[in-house]
């Protein structure tokens, strides 16, 4: 599995840095409420840092917080040397604006990439971000790892969130695919899907792409993370993506499932980028 490899390759830089120069990396994440996913996945985050040797400090938030105390939290940890990455877990609770308590995350330590300064740079020729924002990393570097060509091909991307569908299609194109992003304004959207080289479908509609809309041979991958009821399972729920998985494999080359997809790879790119930065912060190659 890539994002293990990817976690074990981290594990040996960690130890290469601690005992060249004595410094771990550090990560803090901030949550704010209690959202059951949102904990699940700080957890995850939390016990990812400490399998490959990371340092992790979590902060814990009431939902009825205010935008200044969470920034309070924010600089604290901006003007903390052992913290090398901040992750400010979303979506917020709605009385706050996410974008206003996002740019108060240092840029150097926005291992989220989703500071405006990160994104213009990830949107513009000639410029590279300081960090590309994990979950889309992650489709790229799923593509990297199986060989798959990019340049050249036909991408279409399914949805066009700040954190995965605009940022996603930047870096496809940015990689030379020709990039269509389909979203809930489009008309016929199966008009546009079926000609994809590459599809990445970051939604939330479970089961929604169908393998009818596919073209023979295309690579899939699913984004979406959606609850469905199954009396199946002890949680009397399971997990499905965007894509019909079973319709899906009888007619592309790849589509990676959910779980156990795209959302570990997320999780790996988050440490590679509190890896590179405080790499980066100590000019540690
Ligand atoms: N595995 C991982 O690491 C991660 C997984 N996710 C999952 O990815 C999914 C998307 O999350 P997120 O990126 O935050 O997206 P959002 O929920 O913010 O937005 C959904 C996007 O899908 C578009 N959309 C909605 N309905 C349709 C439709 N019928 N046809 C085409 N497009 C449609 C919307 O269009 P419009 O813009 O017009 O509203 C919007 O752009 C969720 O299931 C989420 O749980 C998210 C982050 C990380
Ligand atoms: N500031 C911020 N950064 C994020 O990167 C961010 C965020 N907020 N808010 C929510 C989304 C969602 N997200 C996931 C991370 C890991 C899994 C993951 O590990 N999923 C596993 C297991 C899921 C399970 O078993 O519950 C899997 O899909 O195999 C899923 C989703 C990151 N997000
Ligand atoms: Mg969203």
């Amino acid at each position: 599995m890539v994002a293990k490899q990817i976690r074990d390759e981290i594990t040996a830089e960690v130890l290469k840095m601690k005992e060249a120069i004595g410094v771990v990396p550090g990560l803090a994440v901030i949550l704010v409420g209690d959202r059951k996913d949102s904990v699940t996945y700080v957890r995850n985050k939390k016990k990812a840092c400490e399998s490959v040797g990371i340092n992790s400090f979590e902060v814990r938030l009431p939902e009825d917080s205010t935008e200044q105390e969470v920034i309070k939290f924010i600089s604290k940890f901006n003007n903390d040397p052992s913290v090398h990455g901040i992750l400010v877990q979303l979506p917020l609770p709605s009385h706050m604006d996410e974008q206003n308590v996002l740019n108060a995350v240092d840029i150097e330590k926005d291992v989220d990439g989703f500071h405006p300064l990160n994104i213009g740079r990830l949107a513009m020729r000639g410029r590279d971000p300081l960090f590309v924002p994990c979950t889309p990393k992650g489709c790229i570097e799923l593509l990297h790892r199986y060989a798959v060509e990019i340049k050249g091909k036909r991408a279409v991307v399914i949805g066009r969130s700040n954190i995965v569908g605009m940022p996603a299609a930047l870096l496809l194109q940015r990689e030379d695919a020709t990039v269509s992003i389909v979203h809930s304004r489009t008309k016929n959207p199966e008009e546009i899907i079926k000609h994809a080289d590459i599809i990445i479908s970051a939604v939330g509609q479970p089961n929604m792409v169908r393998g009818s809309w596919l073209k023979p041979g295309a690579v899939v991958i699913d984004v979406g993370i959606n609850p469905v009821e199954d009396a199946n399972s002890p949680r009397g729920y399971k997990l499905v993506g965007d894509v019909c998985y079973e319709e899906a494999c009888k007619v592309a080359s790849a589509v990676t499932p959910v779980p156990g997809g795209v959302g570990p790879m997320t999780i790996a790119m988050l440490l590679s980028n509190t890896l590179s930065s405080a790499k980066r912060t100590h000019n540690f190659q």
